[in-house]
Parts: structure tokens; C-alpha cells; sequence
């Protein structure tokens, strides 16, 4: 029996091309001049102390986090630091009404079901939680955070680590058997899956066939009272 779904962001409720095009540059055209205006205040200044932290250079100047800033962005690189920065740069594109969070048409109704039906549902992505009440909270439907108990980013870790899904089932209290990922990324899938976790792949845009996880389009396939094993 399925208590739980814990789903993944890009690629699974929302297109890729909303964060690519849409968010990420809206980020990166403002990140250099918030970094520096707000390098003295909270939250900022512990944020790249973080950063330090994560690229073990303990005196790295501000101008040196900023060019490790761009870089990480370039690379996509999931960096907690980085993605704590950008979630509370999107605030203000959001407020203002410059974008919503991209949504599937097949994602709010299946979520509303599987709530009726009393699973319960989590965010994991490795956007920051704000990142993520963001998205949810000015959505394309409007402001749908209610439907979910929880969220996670990767302060439970990389989502390619199995130690990542143990800690999400750890802290919801649900057993692992009993919470299904859904997913795009189907390196994120095996490691759900080594910890226990039942999976889906959604295939928003292009076929994966290195794939070994049951694949479908939509959400609207997926009912949780029969999941292929
Ligand atoms: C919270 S929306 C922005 C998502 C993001 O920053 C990102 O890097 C995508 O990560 P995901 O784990 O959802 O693929
Ligand atoms: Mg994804």
C-alpha cells in the first residue's frame, strides 16, 4: 500500500524549460549585484559562508564566490549555497507577477485525488524548499502548498544518493516500501529504489532507454493501488 508520494520538480510536475529559460537566467542576470548589495546581511552572508564551506576555501573573497557562483551555474551544478541564493532571488519574480511556476495540466487534479485518498505528498528537489513553496505557492493554478506535508531539498542530500531517501522516509515516519518517487531522472530513481522506495518515471520529453524503471507521460496514469513492480 502506497502511504505516500514524494515527487521531483523538474521534468515531473513542470517542464524543464520553465527552470532552464525561465528561471535560471531570471537568477543569473541579478545574482551578481544581490550577492554583493546583501554579502553583509542574513540570510546571505551565511549562505556564502556555506559556499565557502563547500568548496573548502575558508578566506575566498566575495568577487571569487561570485565567479564560483557562475560557474556552478553553468555547470548546473546542484550546490546547496547556489540554490539557496536563487530561490530567494525568484521571490521577487514571482511576487511581482513576472512568471508562475509551471505545472503540467495532469498534475494538480492527480494530486488533489491522492490527497482525497489520503497518501501523502512531499517535494523533493534539489531547488530549496523556498524555491520550492514558490513554485507551488504561485503556481500556474495558484497557490496549491496546501496539498503537500512536507518538502525536501539537499540538505537530506544529493538525489543520487541512496543515504538521501533514507533520510526522507526517516523523516516522515513512512516505511520506504510504502512511499513512491516519481521522477525524470532515472539516476534519481535508483537510488530511491536501493532504499527501498517504489518508483515511476515520468518521460515528459525524451525517451530514456537506459532506463530500468516503469515509464509513463502523465500523472494521470498513475494509480497508487497498482504500481508495476
Ligand atoms: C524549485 S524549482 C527550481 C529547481 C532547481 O533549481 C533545480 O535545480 C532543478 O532540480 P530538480 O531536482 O527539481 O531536478
Ligand atoms: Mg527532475
Amino acid at each position: 500500500m502506497i502511504r505516500a508520494i514524494v515527487t521531483d520538480i523538474e521534468g515531473t510536475t513542470s517542464d524543464i524549460r520553465f527552470v532552464h529559460n525561465v528561471l535560471f537566467p531570471y537568477a543569473r542576470e541579478r545574482l551578481a549585484a544581490f550577492v554583493t548589495a546583501q554579502q553583509y546581511a542574513e540570510p546571505v552572508k551565511s549562505i556564502l559562508d556555506n559556499l565557502r564551506d563547500e568548496i573548502s576555501e575558508p578566506n575566498a573573497s566575495v568577487s571569487t564566490l561570485i565567479d564560483t557562483l557562475f560557474t556552478f551555474m553553468d555547470e548546473d551544478r546542484k550546490s546547496t549555497a547556489l540554490k539557496a541564493l536563487q530561490g530567494i532571488i525568484w521571490q521577487d519574480g514571482y511576487v511581482n507577477g513576472d512568471f508562475t511556476g509551471h505545472l503540467y495540466p495532469d498534475v494538480l487534479p492527480a494530486l488533489e485525488k491522492w490527497k482525497s485518498q489520503n497518501i501523502d505528498l512531499y517535494v523533493y528537489s534539489s531547488g530549496s524548499v523556498a524555491a520550492q513553496k514558490l513554485l507551488f505557492g504561485y503556481s500556474d493554478e495558484g497557490d496549491i502548498t496546501h496539498l503537500f506535508s512536507g518538502y525536501f531539498d539537499t540538505h537530506v542530500g544529493a538525489k543520487r544518493e541512496v543515504q538521501s531517501y533514507a533520510n526522507i522516509a526517516a523523516q516522515t515516519g513512512i516505511a520506504p516500501s510504502q512511499i513512491l518517487f516519481l521522477s525524470d531522472i532515472h539516476q534519481e530513481l535508483d537510488a530511491a529504489e536501493q532504499a527501498g522506495f517504489r518508483t515511476l518515471q515520468l518521460i515528459r520529453g525524451d525517451e530514456d532507454g537506459a532506463s530500468h524503471h516503469h515509464q509513463i507521460h502523465r500523472f494521470d496514469e498513475i494509480n497508487p493501488e497498482q504500481i508495476p513492480s
